[in-house]
């Protein structure tokens, strides 16, 4: 069994990232720019955005928190992006999800200019991923398949199952993990709440992306020897010995399961890091091409 090591991967890319920027800052042009919008002041939401900022610290590029209380509105959250989308000097941004139940989150999303859409929501980036073209890929399948690449798991016919249809992870991992080149060219199964026989589905997955979270949904018994296991699942579970008053905690049952699996990703440690430095990695691209669009 071998760990896919997100942690270590993550610091890798920001290394490459970070001597980008030094070679950027060299020529004298811009260094990108992420703001990130937070809107309320969820707990889990408050830890990733500020470990999205000290990340942005870490490579070099200027960063921007904007936090905007709970009792915001629609109106205000869309005057909000409409100020980020004609910021010259911003080159991506996001709207942390989740968002409060009186703002559309649709809405919200399909505010963002695609050209500074660093999370790869907006449905004309979706599009354009699911069609083969230049995009921003959403951070997290982004990183997903960047972790398959570094340690040359092989996709290819292999059957891929994902758990968990959500916009943001399971429905475009469904779709990139089919599409053609490497990783890639997998023949997937998408399951979600409904699907019948769900643990027969698992049993034949040659590679599990499981995207639920569901604390210990997946056993060693559903899965094949050998399988690929991914789990994105983050739970927050109380645990009063730690420092911070909770763990967290995958949908894997990663002691059993890693005793099977070929290759498996810890958590803390696997996914989550990834996402982070591939949010990063849009942000140099939106850079890149912004630069490229204006010359400047
Ligand atoms: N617009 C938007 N874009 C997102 O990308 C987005 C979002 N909203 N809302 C919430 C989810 C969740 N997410 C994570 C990022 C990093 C870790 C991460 O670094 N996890 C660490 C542990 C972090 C901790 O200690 O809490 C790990 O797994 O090792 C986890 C989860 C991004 N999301």
């Amino acid at each position: 069994m071998e760990i896919l090591d997100g942690k270590k991967v993550s610091n890798d890319i920001k290394d490459e990232i970070a001597a980008e920027v030094q070679k950027m800052k060299k020529r004298g042009e811009k260094v990108p720019h992420l703001a990130a919008v937070l809107v309320g002041n969820d707990g889990a939401s408050l830890t990733y955005v500020g470990s999205k900022v000290k990340s942005c610290e870490r490579v070099g590029f200027e960063s921007t928190l904007v936090k905007m209380p709970s009792t915001t509105s629609e109106v205000e959250l869309l005057a909000k992006i409409k100020e980020l989308n004609e910021d010259n000097d911003i080159d991506g941004f996001i709207v942390q999800l989740p968002l409060p139940p009186q703002i559309d989150t649709q809405k919200v999303l399909l505010a963002v200019d695609p050209d500074k859409d660093v999370d790869g929501f907006h449905p004309m980036n979706f599009g354009k991923m699911a069609l083969d073209m230049s995009t921003f890929i959403p951070a997290t399948p982004f990183g997903i398949l960047e972790l398959l690449e570094r340690y040359d798991v092989d996709t290819k016919g292999k059957h891929t199952v994902v758990i968990g249809r959500s916009h943001i992870v399971g429905r475009p991992m469904s779709i990139l993990m089919g599409r053609k080149g490497w990783p890639g060219n997998s023949t997937v199964t998408l399951t979600h709440s409904h699907t019948k026989n769900i643990t027969q589905i698992i049993s034949q997955a040659d590679i599990v992306i499981s995207a639920l979270g569901v604390p210990n949904f997946l056993k060693a018994e559903m899965v094949k020897d050998d399988a690929v296991i991914i789990d994105v699942g983050i739970t927050r579970v109380p645990d009063e010995s730690r420092p911070r008053g909770y763990k967290i905690v995958g949908d894997v049952d990663y002691d059993n399961v890693s005793k099977k699996a070929s290759f498996i990703t810890p958590v803390p440690g696997g996914v989550g890091p990834m996402t982070i430095a591939m949010l990063l990695k849009n942000t140099l691209l939106a850079r890149e091409r912004h630069r490229n669009s204006v010359s400047k």
